[in-house]
């Protein structure tokens, strides 16, 4: 089972993210970990924490000579902005932040809770992402993030494949596919962030190569639209997930939804073994399993919640009305959700890609892999 989790505080010493069940055998090149890493940091619409940050991740634990052992991999990313023990308590919790449920739940004060609630957390969700992106690539799976919407405004994509998507995004500020919509996306979070107001947005990620079959119809917590859809879900504002037409599945008749079903010979070597689909409205998932066409995620994400123009709030001391606490913020972290999402996508499909072929090693799991697609062709 392929697995991980997370320690350290927005202002601690720094960030740990703790993979257990990574396959041996694994060439573990940070320099893609890094790429994410420092895309996670941008965006247009970010605030001074990142001009303070530069985010490198180490691998800690779990490698020997540059490849991975199939022992526990701790991933480290440094905090420069380590202050924790000078910080004082907020006062005045933010609507919409973390600040008033978790004092009261833990009997406390703001600040330990909003130490571990912040995104700053999504650091190393990225790494371990990333570490699951080079598992994934050894099996020719790939897998981009972008932006569809923001502020209300949709973005619509252009169509290419992952590499040439990834061109496109990685230029863009606002990490979206139409580079004409760019100028005026950015104007829209300029003006929002000088009326003292946050934009939040839709972000979607794409998967590219994925074989038929991974996850389970079998049972509920090991379906892989449940597993996605915990994964996205947890992250820091985010607020609906969707999978291929999501919503919009329910408005349509049947007619209109389910993919219907062909046969190409031609394509019989590719992941979908020749079952080709003419739309792909399912988003790649039936039955809780990879259906051999490309993963599309949707993920919405609400406006950052410390406002410049604070809303009303309450003194937690002496319980008198006045607004939210306030020292700096984001105005709008949608394209680095666009990064984050891509991430634990990622490293869910590794989970499962995993849980099919086995995680002792990167070489039985090929070999398990290429066996599969030779006896599901001869079926
Ligand atoms: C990349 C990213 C950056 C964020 N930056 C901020 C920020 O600067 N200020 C803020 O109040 N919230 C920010 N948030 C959102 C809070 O972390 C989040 O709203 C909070 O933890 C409460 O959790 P919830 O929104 O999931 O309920 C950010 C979220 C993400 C994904
Ligand atoms: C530090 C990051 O994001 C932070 C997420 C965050 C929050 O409340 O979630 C609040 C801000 O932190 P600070 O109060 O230190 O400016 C963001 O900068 C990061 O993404 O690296």
């Amino acid at each position: 089972m392929l697995r991980y989790w997370t320690a350290g505080e927005s202002h601690g010493q720094t960030l740990v993210a703790l993979v257990d069940g990574f396959p041996a055998g694994v060439t573990l090149d940070t320099a893609g970990i890094d790429a994410d890493l420092k895309l996670r940091q941008g965006g247009y619409g970010r605030g001074g924490r990142q001009r303070i940050e530069t985010d490198k991740v180490q691998v800690r634990t779990g490698v020997w000579h540059g490849v991975s052992l199939g022992s526990p991999i701790a991933l480290e990313v440094v905090n420069k902005d380590f202050k924790l023990e000078r910080l004082e308590d907020l006062p005045r919790p933010r609507p919409g932040h973390a600040d008033l449920t978790g004092s009261i739940k833990h009997l406390g004060g703001i600040r330990p809770i909003l130490e571990r609630s912040s995104a700053r957390e999504t650091a190393v969700r990225v790494a371990a992402g990333g570490l699951a992106k080079l598992l994934l690539a050894e099996f020719g799976i790939e897998t981009i993030g972008y932006v569809v919407e923001l502020g209300g405004e949709r973005i619509e994509p252009v169509e290419g494949t992952v590499a040439e998507l990834r061109a496109i995004r990685d230029k863009s500020e606002i990490y979206a596919l139409n580079p004409e919509r760019d100028a005026a996306i950015k104007e829209l979070i300029k003006a929002t962030g000088k009326a003292g107001d946050t934009l939040g947005g839709v972000v979607e990620v794409r998967v590219d190569g994925l074989p038929i079959g991974l996850g389970t119809h079998a049972q509920w917590d090991r379906k892989l639209d449940g597993r996605l859809a915990q994964a996205v879900m947890a992250v820091q504002a985010i607020k609906g997930v969707e999978i291929g037409l999501g919503f919009e599945a329910a408005r349509r008749p049947g007619s209109k939804v389910h993919d219907p079903i062909h046969y190409d010979a031609t394509q019989r070597d590719t992941p979908n073994l020749g079952f080709t689909r003419p739309t792909n409205n399912a988003g790649g998932v039936e039955g809780g399993m990879t259906n051999g066409q490309p993963l599309i995620v949707r993920a919405a994400k609400k406006p950052i919640s410390t406002l410049a123009k604070p809303l009303a709030s309450v003194n937690l001391q002496t319980k008198e009305e006045d607004v939210a606490s306030y020292e700096r913020s984001d105005v709008c972290a949608v394209p680095a959700a666009s990064i984050i999402v891509e991430a634990v996508v990622a490293f869910e499909i590794a989970a499962a890609l995993v849980d099919k072929f086995g995680s002792d090693s990167l070489d039985e799991m090929k070999a398990r892999y290429e066996l599969f697609l030779q006896m599901a062709r001869q079926r």
